[in-house]
C-alpha cells in the first residue's frame, strides 16, 4: 500500500465522527509538565516519594504538607488529565472503583441513584450491594432509552451513573440527552459518566453535559496494563472542592510511582488510540457477520473515534466459547482491557461474575459472549490468530452469529451508505 492509500484509508476510518480535540498531544505532552516547577529543571516529572514536606514554620508550606493530601507527581498527573478532559480540575485516585466510592461519598442516607442498567461489574457490585448498604437507593435503567431514564428519576435522585460504550456488552448511551434531562429535571443531580473504554482521547463527556468525567485508568489511559489506578475530572468549582476533600479524607490515593507510570502513558495516548481504532477495526471486519446496527449516529455523534474494544457471540455453546479463547495464541485469556498487547475474555464466567445470573441473562451476557481488546500488534498477526482460533473452535459454516460493539455500527452504516 502506497502512502497516498494509507491516507485515504486514515481519513475514511475517521469519516463522520467528530474532529479531534485541538492540540491534544501537545496538551498531554506539556501541560502540567512544565520543567520551570522543579530546582532542577527536570524535563520529565520526578518521582516524589517524600511522605512529608518541611514547612518553614507551622502551616507556612510550600504547597505540599503530606503526601496523602497532595504530591507533586500526583500534581503533573491530575494537571495533564484535566486539560486532555477539557476540565479546570481532576482528581487521581487509587483504582477505578475508589473513584467511584468517592464520587458516592458525594452523597448521604436516603439520596438515590440511578445507574445504567449495563455497567462494569464491579459497580454493579458497589451499588447494589454496598451502596445500598449505606442507605442509597439504587435503581438501574437502560439510559440507552432517555425516557426510561426520565422515569426512573425522582425527588431524592442526586446521582446518575453512565457509562458509555457499556462494558461488555457496548450499548451507547447519548450524553447530551441524558446530561440535559436530568439536569432540567433537577439541576442539583451530579451526572457522572464512567469513559473508561474512550479514553480522553476519543470522547469528551463533560463537554456534552456531564458533571464529572471518571476512568479506570488501569485501561486506555494508562494504557500498559502496569498501573491500576482512578480519575475524576471536573469543571465545577464546588465539585472540586468536595472531591478533592474526599481525596484525602477517604484516602485512596495512587502511589507516586503509578502517578509517573500513567502520566507517562498519556503522552502516547494519541498515538495508541488511533492504532487500537484501526487495529480494532480490521479485526471486526474480519469477524463481522450478521447485520446489526445501533445507535450508530449518536455514537459519532458525541465521539472521534472508536477504542479496540470488540464483543461477539459465538455459535453454539459455552465450550465453543471457551475452545475459541483457548486456542488464542497472541491474544492472552485475561481480564482488563486497553494495554498494548490484545486480551480476550469470557464475561460471564470473569469480568462481570459479581453480576448475578438473571441480570446477566436480561443484559445478554450469556455463555457466547466473547469480549476482545485489540491491541497494538501487527494487524496481520492479529487477524490471523482470531482466524485459527475461530477454526479450531467451531465448524466453518456455523461460525458467528453477530458481532455487537462500536466498530461493528461502523461497518454497518458505511455498507448501507
Ligand atoms: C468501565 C469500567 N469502569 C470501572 C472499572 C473499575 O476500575 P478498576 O479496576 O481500576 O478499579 C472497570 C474495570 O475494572 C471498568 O471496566
Ligand atoms: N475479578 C475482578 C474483575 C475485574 S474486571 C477488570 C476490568 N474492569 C474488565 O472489565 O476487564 C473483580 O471481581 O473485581
Amino acid at each position: 500500500m502506497d502512502q497516498t492509500q494509507k491516507l485515504e484509508e486514515q481519513d475514511d476510518l475517521y469519516a463522520g465522527f467528530i474532529p479531534a480535540y485541538k492540540s491534544f498531544a501537545t496538551d498531554a505532552i506539556h501541560i502540567g509538565q512544565e520543567p520551570e516547577q522543579w530546582k532542577s529543571m527536570a524535563v520529565v516529572p520526578p518521582i516524589s516519594l517524600s511522605t512529608t514536606f518541611k514547612q518553614l514554620e507551622p502551616g507556612n508550606h510550600a504547597g505540599y504538607e503530606y503526601s496523602r493530601s497532595g504530591n507533586p507527581t500526583r500534581n503533573c498527573l491530575e494537571k495533564a488529565v484535566a486539560a486532555l478532559d477539557g476540565a479546570k480540575y481532576c482528581i487521581a485516585v487509587a483504582s477505578g472503583l475508589a473513584a467511584t466510592v468517592t464520587i458516592t461519598h458525594l452523597l448521604k442516607a436516603g439520596d438515590g441513584i440511578v445507574c445504567m442498567d449495563d455497567v462494569y461489574g464491579g459497580t454493579n457490585r458497589y451499588f447494589q450491594r454496598i451502596a445500598t448498604l449505606n442507605g442509597l437507593e439504587v435503581s438501574f435503567a437502560d439510559c440507552t432509552k432517555p425516557e426510561l431514564l426520565k422515569a426512573a428519576l425522582k425527588a431524592n435522585t442526586k446521582l446518575v451513573w453512565i457509562e458509555t460504550p457499556t462494558n461488555p456488552t457496548m450499548k451507547v448511551v447519548d450524553i447530551k440527552a441524558c446530561s440535559q434531562l436530568a439536569h432540567e429535571y433537577n439541576k442539583d443531580i451530579i451526572v457522572v459518566v464512567d469513559n473508561t473504554f474512550m479514553s480522553a482521547y476519543f470522547q469528551r463527556p463533560l463537554a456534552l453535559g456531564a458533571d464529572v468525567c471518571m476512568y479506570s485508568a488501569t485501561k486506555y489511559m494508562n494504557g500498559h496494563s502496569d498501573v491500576v489506578m482512578g480519575l475524576a475530572s471536573m469543571n465545577r468549582d464546588d465539585l472540586n472542592e468536595r472531591l478533592k476533600f474526599l481525596q484525602n479524607a477517604l484516602g485512596s490515593v495512587p502511589s507516586p510511582f503509578d502517578c509517573f507510570l500513567c502520566n507517562r502513558g498519556l503522552k502516547t495516548l494519541h498515538l495508541r488510540m488511533e492504532r487500537h481504532f484501526k487495529n480494532g477495526m480490521a479485526a471486526a471486519k474480519f469477524l463481522e457477520a450478521n447485520p446489526n446496527v445501533e445507535r450508530h449516529e449518536v455514537m459519532k455523534r458525541q465521539c472521534t473515534g472508536c477504542p479496540g474494544m470488540i464483543t461477539f457471540y459465538i455459535k453454539g455453546k459455552l465450550e465453543h466459547a471457551k475452545a475459541f479463547l483457548s486456542n488464542l495464541k497472541i491474544f492472552a485469556i485475561a481480564e482488563s482491557l486497553g494495554g498494548y498487547e490484545s486480551l480476550a475474555e469470557h464475561p460471564a464466567i470473569m469480568t462481570h461474575a459479581s453480576v448475578p445470573e438473571k441480570e446477566r441473562i436480561v443484559l445478554g451476557i450469556s455463555d457466547t459472549l466473547i469480549r476482545l481488546s485489540v491491541g497494538l500488534e501487527d494487524e496481520e498477526d492479529i487477524i490471523e490468530d482470531l482466524r485459527q482460533a475461530l477454526a479450531a473452535a467451531v465448524t466453518p459454516k456455523d461460525e458467528m452469529i453477530g458481532l455487537r460493539g462500536v466498530l461493528q455500527a461502523e461497518f454497518e452504516v458505511r455498507r448501507s451508505q
